[in-house]
């Protein structure tokens, strides 16, 4: 795993906060990462600032399922996932009706919550193939109603497809966000949108550790995950300073047992304490075509003779995501060019 993002003259770097113990570094764009980036810029109409790259070793890596969490993400931007390497499915599913309970009292319209058994409310699911050199963007509406997953495929080889086992069963993502928070050179100060101070002028120091605010701040990440109608102002709106969430040493498991014992002994003998670390972690084009009644996510791709090409389109009543295919720039020699961890797909709250 590994964080680029624009680096200003000053040093300031964009900060995406999610629940994990530890923000990455955030290390500058590289070249090739850059090009990606501008041709996903023409394609969603507005900036990126901020990339996380995450390297699926095989199907046995995933994430599990998750919205992503919008404190420090600009409101009306996409969340653009480009994939490079074997084909990966990305399971949508919509939220569970009785973890909402603003939509449960809404639908029994009595101020009594109705289960989600009784009122009715089936889950929707929607697959979403990642082929190499595909880009799929997500609107934050489709983000805030639908959980997203890369699950596990655990199918014997013979019964995957030739894609699927491509570049040895590997996959890497870049996934490009609009972040609205920032940290100043020295990452001790922090302001913008998911921050208390709203502007550089009046930039705080970062908190860092299990403070109460860092329990506010998981509690907010919990319920974007469960709430299909989130209120980011009521829950994000005053803003959080935190940036490590948790500042205990951890320890990586290979996956040598004999080396892992080992450490283990030594850190023992030593008196060193420690816990144990985990890495948790819609088209496009020339022409764009807004539904009035699902403002961000059901833009409709035009096919063009250019260099996009459009695998299919997701039907505007779903608020899905869409996929499109970049051509340009994306080949599997730009693996060498990023430096990756593992995603072992942590789980969120
Ligand atoms: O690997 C991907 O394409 C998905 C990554 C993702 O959902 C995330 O990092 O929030
Ligand atoms: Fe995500």
């Amino acid at each position: 795993m590994c964080v680029q993002g624009y680096v200003g003259e000053d040093g300031s770097v964009p900060v995406y906060r999610h629940p994990s113990d530890e923000c990455i570094q955030v290390e500058k764009f590289a070249p090739t990462v850059g090009q990606i980036k501008l041709e996903v810029e023409k394609i969603v109409g507005h900036p990126l600032n901020h990339v996380l790259i995450q390297y699926y070793r095989s199907g046995n890596d995933y994430i599990s399922e998750h919205s992503d969490k919008t404190l420090d993400i600009v409101p009306g931007s996409y969340v653009c996932n480009m994939s490079l390497g074997a084909e990966r499915t990305m399971v949508f599913r919509t939220k569970r009706a009785h973890k909402d309970l603003t939509r449960e009292t809404i639908r029994s319209g009595t101020g009594k919550t109705v289960p989600a058994s009784e009122s009715g409310d089936k889950r929707q699911i929607y697959r979403a193939q990642l082929p190499h050199n595909s880009l799929c963007c997500m609107g934050l509406q489709t983000n805030m109603q639908w959980l997203h997953a890369i699950r596990q495929d655990k199918r014997a080889s013979r019964d995957k497809s030739p894609a699927t086992l491509a570049y040895g069963g590997g996959r890497i993502s870049l996934t490009f966000r609009r972040i609205g928070t920032f940290l100043d050179a020295s990452q001790t100060l922090i302001w913008g949108q998911g921050a208390v101070a709203k502007s550089r002028e009046n930039a705080r120091p970062v908190v860092n550790g299990q403070t109460d605010e860092t329990v506010q701040l998981l509690r907010a990440f919990g319920s974007e995950n469960h709430s299909s109608v989130f209120d980011w102002e009521a829950h994000y709106g005053r803003g959080f300073d935190v940036l490590h969430m948790s500042i205990s040493p951890r320890f990586f498991a290979s996956t040598d047992a004999v080396v892992n014992m080992t450490i283990q002994l030594y850190l023992a003998e030593l008196g060193i304490k420690y816990a144990k670390g985990s890495i948790s972690s819609a088209p496009v084009a020339e022409k764009k075509t807004k539904s009035a009644a699902n403002t961000d996510n059901v833009l409709v791709a035009t096919k063009t003779t250019s260099s996009l090409d459009v695998p299919y389109m997701v039907p505007s009543p779903m608020v899905a995501p869409l996929n499109i295919i970049l051509n340009k720039h994306a080949s599997s020699q730009d693996y060498s060019k990023f430096c990756f961890f593992r995603t072992n797909g942590g789980q969120q709250v």
